[in-house]
């Protein structure tokens, strides 16, 4: 299960990606928005970051005007390691290194093409763990206060 979500600046991408998930066959929760009108996007980071952090869905996938907005949000919620992505190589990497769980892209930075391309990159790329499990586990001591 994917968890999907996107205000008016990421709707496009989400849609294309959404597409690409239908075409594969790929089960998806679509957390909104569902046009292109003006939203916040919080309450939508909030929500696919929560149902990621509680195994409702294996990754998710926020879209908004640059990725940003959403991953500073998604990435208050404890557990989330939401990345944003402007390049492929970036959006393979952070599962194999970061095992991040939420990959951000912006409407307004790629194209719908790109966001097909990174969502499959990084939909299908595993954590490498070894040196790299050390580093995720650096991070979450992080939120627990211990670093
Ligand atoms: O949070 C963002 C910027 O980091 C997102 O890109 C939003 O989509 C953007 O801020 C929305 O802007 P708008 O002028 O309200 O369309």
């Amino acid at each position: 299960m994917i968890a999907l979500g996107a205000d008016h600046g990421g709707y496009a991408l989400k849609e294309a990606i959404k597409h690409y998930l239908d075409a594969e066959k790929t089960a998806y929760k679509d957390f909104g928005t569902f046009d292109e009108n003006s939203v916040d996007y919080a309450p939508i980071a909030a929500q696919v970051a929560h149902f990621v952090a509680d195994g409702g869905a294996e990754l998710g996938i926020l879209c908004c005007g640059t990725g940003i907005g959403m991953s500073m949000a998604a990435n208050k919620v404890k557990g989330i390691r939401a990345a944003v992505c402007a390049n492929a190589y970036c959006a393979e990497i952070t599962r194999h290194h970061n095992n991040a769980n939420i990959l951000c892209l912006g409407g307004r930075v790629i194209s719908e093409e790109q966001a097909v391309e990174f969502a499959k990159l990084f939909l299908n790329a595993p954590f490498d763990g070894g040196r790299h499990q050390r580093r995720v586990d650096e991070i979450t001591k992080i939120e627990q206060g211990e670093l």
